[in-house]
């Protein structure tokens, strides 16, 4: 039996996001057909089992320990940005690769102790990307507490249970798995939000392209003037489309970063192969993410990705080498 480990403790939004993914990564397993079939004694009749982990580092180093199969972890959220957590573990893990990403829309619940009311409450505990998501809401309606960090919205749940705090911030899952009251319900200061997830493990198969593909990278580059330019430039001239781009302290020294990217498209494509073939030429060290299918937010088409002009395609590639080959084979003739 094989543990996928997602951000804990139950009921978090990255478990409702692995039991999405697992089931599509996954789909002849047990746990694919019945999710339920997970605890007790029905344990050793599946092949996946979900297991919650304290932290998305805690979980890396059981996969690249090859002690579980998977981790899932929350990557970037539309309203408060990267989870840092997760970016900083990718890089201090042994290598793991994304094989797939999902997208939820985020609405949270605020639970609380049984009989509690909102005038009694002192002190509320969340993640900190949950508390950046309803900070208006919390001055509004709970302006006289204060808010603690725990490590995800299910472990504020966690809190509460153990007199700790007097109120958690949580996804709507937690309320299903905690015996607390429901002080509100679909609570967000924006509307739409959503956060994306990925499921990551250790490298091997790569997902096949489907055309609306991800790549993602890691790549540290010497501090010298137009080095970034430099990297952003190889994409533009392959017609390779940067969807995200972020940087994090190397920890070494001040002022000393690498940098995340995503990219549009997959390994598999002349084209990206090209590219990232030219970011490993150009810089200290380039780290390979993944490549793999693109979850795109609900209402977005197929239609409304950038496709790249004919010129980059693996066709256009294709030509051009052989052109160039037979210059050289009737040079050597
Ligand atoms: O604490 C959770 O429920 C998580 O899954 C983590 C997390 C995050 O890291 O952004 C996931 C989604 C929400 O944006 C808030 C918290």
């Amino acid at each position: 039996m094989r543990r996928i480990l997602y951000l804990g403790p139950e009921g978090t939004f990255t478990e409702q996001a692995a039991r999405t993914l697992v089931s599509r990564v996954y789909p002849d397993s047990t746990f694919g057909a019945d999710p339920t079939a997970l605890s007790g004694q029905a344990r050793s009749d599946v092949d996946l089992i979900l297991e919650p982990a304290v932290t998305v580092r805690a979980a890396m180093v059981e996969v690249s320990a090859g002690r579980a199969e998977a981790v899932v972890a929350p990557v970037e959220n539309s309203v408060e940005g990267s989870v840092p957590a997760t970016l900083d573990a990718l890089v201090a893990a042994d290598p793991i690769v994304a094989v797939a990403e999902t997208v939820l829309p985020v609405r949270f619940s605020v639970l609380a102790a049984p009989g509690m009311t909102a005038e009694q409450v002192r002190t509320v505990a969340t993640h900190p990307h949950a508390a950046a998501q309803v900070r208006e809401w919390l001055a509004r309606e709970l302006p006289d507490a204060v808010v603690v960090s725990t490590t995800s919205t299910a472990a504020a749940a966690v809190e509460v249970l153990a007199g700790r705090a007097d109120a958690a911030v949580t996804a709507p899952l937690a309320a299903e798995r905690y015996a607390l009251d429901v002080l509100a319900a679909d609570v967000a200061d924006v509307r739409d939000a959503v956060t994306s997830f990925r499921l990551l493990r250790l490298p091997g198969r790569m997902p096949e392209p489907t055309g609306v593909d991800r790549t993602s990278l890691v790549v540290t580059v010497d501090d010298r003037i137009g080095t970034l330019a430099d990297l952003l430039t190889e994409l533009a001239t392959r017609g390779v489309n940067l969807t995200r781009i972020e940087s994090r302290p190397t920890r070494s020294r001040l002022g000393s970063y690498r940098f995340f990217l995503d990219l549009d498209g997959h390994l598999a494509e002349r084209r990206v192969a090209d590219a990232v073939a030219a970011l490993r030429r150009r810089s200290q060290e380039v780290r390979f993410l993944g490549s793999f299918p693109r979850a795109l937010p609900s209402g977005c088409a197929v239609a409304a990705v950038i496709s790249p002009p004919e010129s980059v395609s693996d066709a256009a590639f294709a030509d051009a080498a052989a052109w160039v080959q037979s210059l050289q084979e009737r040079s050597r003739a």
